[in-house]
């Protein structure tokens, strides 16, 4: 059995082709841009191979209700040229086999869930930090989905007394995403995330604002393990700071026994979005 899986990004379509091991067939990355340019040349990489079905893990906002009209759509996204795309239809005529679509973060979710740093538990959330802030939610192998799909970034968080910086998110301003995102640091600061040095104060925010959404998901969805991915935290220094923080706003009011496990890096380097596209392609074939 083969089984095509794409993780579709606001910059690259990474497209790849596994077997039923989890084991990679054939690879591209694609520059995205316009929806039929992009799925064009996604939809001529999958026809060199007899792919049984297609997983997407994708940007959203997209329709996931799967007895909605417009399932599979993607919604009121920035990226105009995309608004109202029908991805999961599109994909399926073109290339004649079943899809199924889910977020990115609920892919990469289940990626870490089934192979990585979540094998050992039966639920958690993977948040990434990256240019966006999203997490996805994985309880019972199973990505959790309502409404419409969580937007865990979007929340809001408690300013620091001191912090006067308005933010980046085009929709709220200082949401988590408008303050801890990588342009959010990169406006912050006025140099790349990459370049600043780990004793700058800017991350002590970051730490404080990621870990008070930490709080907030154990709260609400007391998850076995949250894992932590994306650009930002190739810095990883902020993992004990967002323990620390973490545990000090917390105040013990819920007992986690072993935090560094409980808030972990990933394990499935940049891969657990593919993977979890996979996973999410093989359930529908159900085998
Ligand atoms: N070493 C680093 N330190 C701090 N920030 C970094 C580092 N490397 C990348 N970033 C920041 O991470 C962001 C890119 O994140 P990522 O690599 O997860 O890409 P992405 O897939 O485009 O993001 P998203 O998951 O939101 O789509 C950029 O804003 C970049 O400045
Ligand atoms: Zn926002």
């Amino acid at each position: 059995m083969l089984i095509g899986a794409i993780e579709a990004g606001g910059t690259k379509f990474v497209c790849s082709v596994l077997d039923e091991f989890n084991e990679t067939k054939d690879r591209c990355v694609i520059r995205t841009r316009g929806p039929e340019e992009t799925l064009a040349e996604a939809a001529d990489f999958f026809r060199k191979h007899p792919i049984d079905a297609l997983g997407v893990g994708a940007f959203g906002p997209i329709d996931l209700n799967d007895r909605s009209e417009t399932y599979g759509t993607i919604k009121n996204t920035p990226k105009t040229a995309w608004k109202d795309f029908p991805l999961r239809d599109e994909l399926k005529r073109m290339l004649g086999v079943p899809v199924a679509v889910d977020t990115d973060v609920n892919a990469a979710c289940l990626g870490e869930f089934r192979f990585g740093a979540g094998r050992d538990v039966d639920s958690a959330v993977y948040i990434t930090v990256g240019t966006g802030v999203g997490a996805g939610f994985v309880k019972e192998d199973q990505v959790f989905k309502g409404l419409t799909h969580p937007e865990m970034g979007h929340i809001k968080v408690s300013r620091m007394v001191d912090d006067s910086f308005e933010g980046v998110c085009l929709y709220h301003g200082d949401c988590l995403e408008g303050l801890v995102s990588g342009p959010a640091i990169e406006k912050r600061a006025g140099i790349s995330g990459a370049d600043i040095s780990v004793d700058d104060p800017v991350w002590a925010s970051v730490a404080h604002y990621i870990a008070q959404a930490l709080v907030n998901y154990t709260l609400v969805l007391c998850p076995e393990r949250i894992i932590i991915g994306g650009g930002v935290m190739k810095q990883s220094h902020l993992y004990p700071m967002i323990r620390k923080e973490f545990q000090r706003i917390l105040n013990d009011y819920i007992t986690i026994e072993d935090l560094e496990s409980y808030i972990t890096p990933p394990k499935l380097d940049d891969d657990q979005g593919v993977i979890g596209a996979a996973g999410l392609a093989k359930d529908i074939t159900g085998s």
